[in-house]
């Protein structure tokens, strides 16, 4: 679903925020991209969605190429970033509607995607109130729906339980079941080793641009928790 080959990035000077990173993301996986601040974490990310231009690597998502067929990536992928930035002067259903006539997802469709989603984010009852008045938290349930409006293949998020309540965040992670059981695949980045213990079939380590390991949850933990292994390969 998403294969990253040698991927680098530079943003000026000696050092690359991303050095040859290289890693595969099966149908089915819901995968942790976890660093230290500053390791590089969303400069892939924002590499895989297409916000970020980079020359060296290619990224392949669903078997396309970001590059040279990026539409074709991006009807297939949602990428929820760490800080939303909705249209404020929109109300929630406004912008729904709107992100699923970008999508061209039909009346029907996207009705029963959003009544489903609103309601497990109990959301429902504001989605006619003006975005700028939302919590920091709401804005992000309306992000995470809006994500979600096309069925992507491939889902992207940057630190996504940040800012969310404990009930959010719990369905946010039965909804990454519920992709991935339906074939999808979620790739995110965290800080919080113990939300990926639990959550990550999968997971890569990034520090300074270059990944360390990686590989099922299994493989990296072999017994001990995934905070030992971490720090142990971290300071290695
Ligand atoms: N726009 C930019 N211009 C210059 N340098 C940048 C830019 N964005 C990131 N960097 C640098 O690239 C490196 C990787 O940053 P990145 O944001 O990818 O890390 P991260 O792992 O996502 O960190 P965090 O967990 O703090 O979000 C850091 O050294 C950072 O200072």
């Amino acid at each position: 679903m998403l294969e990253i080959s040698n991927y680098s990035k530079s943003y000026g000077g000696d050092k690359l925020a991303a050095d040859s990173v290289s890693l595969k993301v099966e149908s089915g996986d819901i995968y942790g991209f976890i660093g230290h601040n500053g390791a590089g974490k969303s400069t892939t990310i924002r590499a895989i969605v297409g916000v970020l231009d980079f020359t060296d690597g290619e990224i392949l998502i669903d078997g396309h190429s970001v590059k040279t067929e990026p539409m074709e990536c991006k009807k297939v992928t949602a990428y929820i970033p760490d800080n939303p930035d909705l249209y404020e002067n929109l109300t929630g259903i406004q912008f729904l509607n709107f992100v699923a006539d970008v999508f061209q997802i039909g009346d029907a469709e996207r009705s029963e995607r959003i009544a489903h989603y609103a309601n497990a984010f109990e959301i429902t009852d504001a989605l006619g109130d003006l975005i700028s008045s939302y919590s920091h938290g709401m804005k992000q349930k309306v992000a995470i729906i809006s994500a979600l409006i096309h069925e992507p293949k491939l889902l992207v998020l940057d630190e996504p339980f940040v800012g969310l309540d404990p009930k959010a965040a719990f369905t946010l992670k039965e909804i990454m079941h519920d992709l991935c059981r339906k074939g999808a695949a979620v790739f995110f980045s965290t800080h919080v080793l113990d939300v990926a213990e639990k959550l990550c079939n999968k997971v890569a380590i990034i520090k300074q641009g270059k990944i360390i390991t990686s590989g099922t949850m299994e493989e990296l933990t072999a017994g001990k928790s995934l905070e030992e292994a971490f720090l142990e390969v971290y300071d290695a």
